[in-house]
């Protein structure tokens, strides 16, 4: 059966397992299961630590596996990054009490606390940069404060948690991260992989995307289908009325109320959006 890690805790869980309910799959009903067979699918779903994940992935011994970038880049092993999910979209900066550092050539001959030490070990050398990098679990933030660290690199959201500690972020950042679909390197897209990789895509358009019906007097089509292009081509049907067509045209949901009034301003009428449930693209 094709084996997909899945995070069995953190910020990646929830909404990995989320999604994976979204695309048809089975998932577990308590924190504690740590194998669900899903026979329908014919898959079964392994609740790892996010850090390990790309440790077994890169083994071969799972399949495939949802993790952070940045988890996968500090493994350093022989897995791959197959495709973006679109969740838990962070950066992973370096941070420094307010004022104290500017630059990342000021981090030559410092103390520097993160979680990913791998990722900042090979940052700095790719920059000529000497700094001796001091390995903690967590609440990172703390270390300066306490004394083992002058300046900290670790994942940023809101950036609350640097704020609360008194740092502020200086260079730039060192990578974009979010949840990705990994699989071990070199080895060719199996069909079971294909499959995950499409109904994943599914939810993702799902999500982005509503679809958009409208009708429009038939001298102001051309207009009205330049602002809902679609992912293709829009679909357009005759009315009863031979002066009006339907459009259906599918739209991002983040632009849904801007459409809307261009297509108004362009004599569209009765415009009406419907979320997607599910979709194969
Ligand atoms: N506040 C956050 N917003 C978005 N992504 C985050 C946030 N915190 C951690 N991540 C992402 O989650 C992954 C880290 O997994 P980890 O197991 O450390 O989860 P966590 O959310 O830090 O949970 P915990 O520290 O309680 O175990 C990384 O990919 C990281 O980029
Ligand atoms: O910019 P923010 O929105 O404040 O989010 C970033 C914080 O979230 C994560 O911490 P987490 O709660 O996972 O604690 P940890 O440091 O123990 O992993 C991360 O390590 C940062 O500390
Ligand atoms: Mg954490």
């Amino acid at each position: 059966m094709f084996r997909i890690a899945v995070p069995n805790k953190g910020s990646l869980s929830e909404p990995a397992s989320q999604m994976l309910v979204e695309a048809g799959y089975r998932q577990r009903r308590d924190g504690r299961e740590l194998v669900v067979p899903d026979e329908a699918n014919d898959v079964e779903f392994f609740f790892l630590r996010p850090r390990d994940i790309a440790v077994y992935v890169g083994s071969g011994t799972v399949d495939v596996g949802i993790t952070g970038r940045d988890l996968l880049l500090d493994s350093g092993v022989a897995a791959v990054e197959h495709r973006p999910l679109g969740f838990a979209r962070s950066t992973f900066r370096f941070a420094a009490p307010a004022g104290e550092v500017s630059s990342l050539e000021q981090v030559n001959g410092k103390r520097v606390a993160t979680s990913y030490d791998v990722l900042v070990g090979r940052y700095l050398a790719d920059r000529g940069i000497s700094a001796e990098v001091v390995h903690l679990d967590g609440a990172v933030e703390s270390s300066v404060q306490l004394g083992i660290a002058d300046v900290v690199a670790d994942v940023v959201e809101t950036g609350t948690t640097l704020r609360a500690a008194g740092l502020e972020v200086f260079g730039e950042p060192i990578l974009r991260s979010e949840a990705v679909l990994i699989q071990p390197a070199g080895r060719d897209v199996s069909p079971a992989l294909a499959v995950l990789d499409r109904r994943l895509q599914g939810v993702l358009v799902a999500r982005r995307y509503v679809l958009m019906d409208y009708d429009v007097p038939v001298e102001h089509v051309e207009q009205a289908v330049a602002i809902t292009p679609g992912l293709e081509s829009p679909t357009i049907s005759p009315l009863h009325d031979g002066r009006w067509v339907a459009v259906r045209s599918m739209v991002l949901r983040a632009d849904t109320n801007r459409v809307m009034d261009e297509l108004y301003d362009v004599g569209a009428r009765a415009i009406i959006v419907t979320s997607i449930h599910a979709s194969r693209i």
